[in-house]
């Protein structure tokens, strides 16, 4: 399965390649950023084309995909669902076609027949990415497609897309908002249990790659005895406190409670689950912990991959803490990417709804869920 990775790298780049363009090229970027206002608003017909480019990553990764690997056909999920309406009442699917110009011609018509913008995406997905050296030669997953189950969240931190503030990133330190948030996140699992088992995370904007392209990639393999990953596992630094990531919007009893275990300005904040998870991964945190059941699948399978990798994880935060309140020994409830909440609707059945604590050393994850515990 060594070669599902490989494609994966290739798609999430093809896929970041889309990002970048759109807001490249001025015909795109108009449309990415352009506030609907008055009677426009109220246009049903013409969406967000935030959306719509987001919607095109998404197929572009699902139809590649598929092409190389048909057994995974009715098993590749995504945030976003592909159907449009236009401006003519019809509901339009959208999906990659075989050629350029049918793509081309397939979006104008969700684009309200903007051609010079349709032709713009459709020329930007129908484009080889360039090969990108991922250091997996050699490598071997004993796993096979009938197994597996892919997540795809396209673009992650949309809101970071969309603002487009480029920061200058320095090294080793967390930089909790600006373009390098967005992410493209393909997670893959075991669809008889769940377990997030590869990943790849692409990352469109990182102003210190050396490539030249302007972002960067980071995979992980996690299944039986084998766990690699692009990144090496960095080391724990216990003194002064733990570090945790959190989101803006947490809540305040949390960061009260997380105070006892993290040091004097060791509470940072960030923009996007998927980025949040990242800083846990390149140890520029310990921790990620959210209350919140407000991520989805599709923003916890691929980073999660990378964790187990690593030798972390991402649990439920508040099952985790009903069995650590109930005594049991190792409290871990790692999540799972399989099964619906048959009790929710929508996109709401495949929320964290216990919300999650992403960890890379499990008494590090003790120690906050020792933190935590009566305090939610
Ligand atoms: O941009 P999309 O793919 O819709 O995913 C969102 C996640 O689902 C949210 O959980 C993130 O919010 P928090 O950063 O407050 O957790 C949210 O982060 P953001 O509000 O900082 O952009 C995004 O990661
Ligand atoms: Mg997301
Ligand atoms: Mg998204």
């Amino acid at each position: 399965m060594a070669d599902l990775l490989r494609l994966l790298l290739r798609v999430a780049e093809k896929a970041a390649n889309v990002a970048r363009i759109c807001r490249q090229e001025a015909p795109l970027f108009q449309l990415l950023v352009q506030e609907k206002t008055g009677e426009d608003k109220n246009k049903k017909f013409v969406q967000d084309f935030k959306t719509l480019a987001d919607v095109v990553i998404q197929e572009l990764i699902r139809h590649d995909v598929r092409a190389q690997f048909p057994e995974l056909a009715g098993f590749i999920h995504g945030e976003e669902s592909n159907k449009f309406e236009n401006g003519l009442g019809e509901s339009v699917t959208v999906t990659v076609c075989s050629t350029e110009e049918e793509t081309a011609k397939l979006l104008a018509t969700v684009l309200d027949g903007d051609q010079t913008a349709a032709s713009l995406l459709a020329r930007a997905v129908h484009q080889d990415p360039s090969t990108i050296e991922a250091g997996t030669h050699g490598l071997t997953v004993p796993l096979k497609p009938s197994e597996l189950g892919v997540w795809i969240d396209p673009i992650d931190a949309t809101s970071q897309y969309i603002e487009g503030r480029e920061e200058v990133l320095e090294e080793g330190r967390l930089s909790p908002s600006g373009l390098h948030c967005a992410l493209v996140l393909i997670g893959v699992y075991l669809r008889s249990t769940g377990e997030p088992v590869m990943g790849v995370i692409n990352q469109p904007f990182n102003n210190k790659d050396p490539t030249g392209t302007g972002g960067k990639h980071y995979w992980g393999v996690s299944s039986g005895s084998t766990n690699i990953c692009s990144e090496s596992r960095p080391g724990v630094r216990s003194e002064g406190g733990l570090s945790v990531v959190l989101s803006s919007n947490e809540k305040q009893s949390v960061k009260e409670a997380l105070t006892s275990v993290c040091g004097p300005d060791k509470l940072m904040y960030a923009s996007g689950a998927g980025y949040k998870v990242l800083c846990v991964i390149q140890g520029l945190a310990d921790a990620y912990v959210l209350s919140e059941g407000s991520t989805f699948k599709w923003d916890s399978c691929a980073p999660h991959a990378l964790l187990r990798a690593l030798g972390g994880g991402v649990v439920d935060l508040a099952l985790s803490l009903q069995q650590s309140e109930s005594g049991a020994q190792d409290p871990r409830t790692e999540l799972t990417y399989h099964q619906p909440r048959a009790d929710r609707l929508g996109a709401d059945r495949w929320a964290n709804h216990g919300g999650l604590v992403a960890y890379r050393d499990v008494s590090q994850l003790h120690s906050i869920m020792g933190a935590l515990r009566g305090k939610l």
